[in-house]
């Protein structure tokens, strides 16, 4: 009996240490080769800081969970969340060369929440040329060019038609509102044959996508999210795939983005196939309208705060309207481009405290010497480049809405080492343009009305913003001044 005893005795005590091992090595895991880890803390056992990770901050400050990392550890520290060992990097030199070496000392890498909302043929997921052509033929559509050739005119009348509606209507949401437009413009550029009941149940998806899906892992209030966005996305493929096979033999052309893709898929050697061109249709429209909605609330809501820069805005759109000799006429290309310095400033500052692309995700494919540590291969790394956007190192003052800051500034490009709210590198956002000039036009047409408002909004990140009370309000025709 005693033997017997003495057996589970041995055997309890050897669970024992194979459970402390696992944990010590759970809490200090190695680098391989001589290199030394960032600092840092990997959390509780399977479910690492990925709590903490989630925990709601408010929408200017930077969330306590890098804030305090940064405190203890300075700006490059290590983690374990949602399942991977993590080196988070809130340096600005850092995160510009991480950009800088996609594809080669780096990878695009997202938790996998993110390949089952949007789709493993996403552009998103997609790496090497494969996802340098997509890239570029995404680029007929909103790149600089095709929507100075065609989509300008298009936002311009959608926005102006959706305003003098809004004025008949009494308070309503702004940032559905932003949503309800750039659906109508961006739809039926991609598809525009499609009757007008199914165009709508596809606007519906669209707007059905929402980036609350990514939220804490824990909480049911996700996994419901999860579940409405995966079956809007379900429906708007349905819809997607059968435009695609109406067209796939057709002679006509409609001149729409789906032309441009399978004129695309049909040249040797193309890295076009049905599933692609639907993913990218399907993407374009469910992103296009959640980032854009997202920072168009975000900048009336900064604007509304701030009547020296409404005045100043007023003062700039007047002036371009005064100019034209057709005062009905729409914005154009070059009213955009060279008439706007203020709203400019007004649109850098506003993503700049928005600070939509909190977290970018990427994955080491070799050991990487980074400021005396090493980050061994197959580590994720996450960079923050919302946290560079509030050093008060960088911008003075850096939690005020101050578009003046920018005076002086080159505003032409989509961001640089201490602005990357469209990211960096070769994965840099590839509706920057799109995002950027949609807001010109918003706030053009917008300063033409008086404007109150008759709900602030509520905002907090998690770490994504997420609005709890959305921005109410009421718009009237100019009364004379
Ligand atoms: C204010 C609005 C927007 C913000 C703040 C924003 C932010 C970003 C950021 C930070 C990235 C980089 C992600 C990474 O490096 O992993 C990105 C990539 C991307 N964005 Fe945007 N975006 C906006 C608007 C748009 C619009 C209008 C579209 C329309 C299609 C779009 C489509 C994409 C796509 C497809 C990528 C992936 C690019 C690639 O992997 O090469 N975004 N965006």
């Amino acid at each position: 009996m005693s033997f017997m005893w003495n057996v589970v005795y041995v055997i309890i005590a050897l669970v024992i240490v194979k459970i402390s091992q696992w944990l010590w090595q759970w809490s200090n895991p190695n680098c391989q080769g001589s290199g030394k880890l960032p600092p840092g803390s990997m959390g509780f056992p399977i479910i690492g800081e990925t709590f903490e990770f989630f925990r709601s901050s408010g929408l200017l400050e930077i969330p306590p969970f890098f804030q305090k990392r940064m405190l203890r550890y300075g700006p490059l520290f290590r983690t374990n969340i949602l399942g991977s060992r993590t080196v988070i990097s809130t340096d600005a030199d850092v995160i510009y060369e991480i950009f800088r070496q996609e594809n080669q000392s780096f990878v695009q890498s997202y938790p996998d929440i993110f390949v089952k909302v949007l789709g493993k043929d996403n552009v998103f997921f997609k790496k090497g040329d494969i996802h340098k052509h997509i890239k570029h033929a995404t680029m007929h559509l909103i790149g600089s060019e095709g929507l100075k050739r065609k989509l300008i005119g298009f936002m311009n009348r959608t926005t102006r038609e959706h305003f003098k509606l809004k004025a008949s209507q009494g308070a309503f949401n702004l940032r559905h509102a932003a949503s309800d437009m750039v659906v109508s413009y961006i739809t039926p550029q991609m598809i525009s044959n499609l009757e007008p009941e199914t165009q709508e149940k596809l606007i519906d998806h669209f707007k059905a996508f929402n980036i609350e899906w990514f939220q804490s892992p824990f909480a049911l209030s996700t996994w419901k999210t999860v579940y409405k966005v995966l079956r809007a996305r379900k429906e708007a493929l349905k819809i997607i795939n059968e435009a695609l096979n109406e067209r796939k033999d057709s002679i006509e052309k409609q001149g729409d983005f789906l032309d441009t893709l399978l004129e695309e898929m049909k040249k040797e050697g193309s890295i076009f196939y049905p599933a692609s061109i639907v993913s990218l249709l399907l993407n374009i429209g469910f992103v296009s309208r959640d980032s854009t909605s997202h920072a168009t609330a975000l900048t009336v809501n900064f604007i509304s705060k701030h009547p020296r820069v409404l005045t100043e805005l007023k003062r700039e759109h007047e002036a371009i309207v005064q100019k034209r000799d057709d005062k009905e006429a729409g914005l154009t290309w070059e009213e955009y481009k060279n008439c706007m310095p203020f709203t400019r400033m007004v649109i850098y500052e506003s993503l700049r405290l928005a600070n939509l692309g909190t977290i970018i995700f990427r994955k080491a494919v070799k050991d990487v010497e980074v400021k005396g540590y090493t980050i061994p291969a197959g580590w994720i790394v996450a960079v923050a480049p919302s946290v560079v956007h509030y050093n008060s190192k960088i911008y003075e003052n850096p939690l005020e809405f101050n578009p003046w800051r920018w005076e002086g500034k080159d505003l032409q490009s989509a961001g640089s080492k201490t602005l990357m709210v469209f990211g960096g590198g070769a994965r840099q956002c590839i509706g920057s343009d799109l995002a950027r000039l949609h807001l010109a036009i918003f706030l053009h047409h917008f300063v033409t009305y008086d404007f109150s408002v008759v709900q602030e909004c509520e905002i907090y990140r998690v770490p994504f913003p997420f609005f709890t009370k959305d921005l109410l309000i009421k718009i009237s025709p100019k009364s004379p001044s």
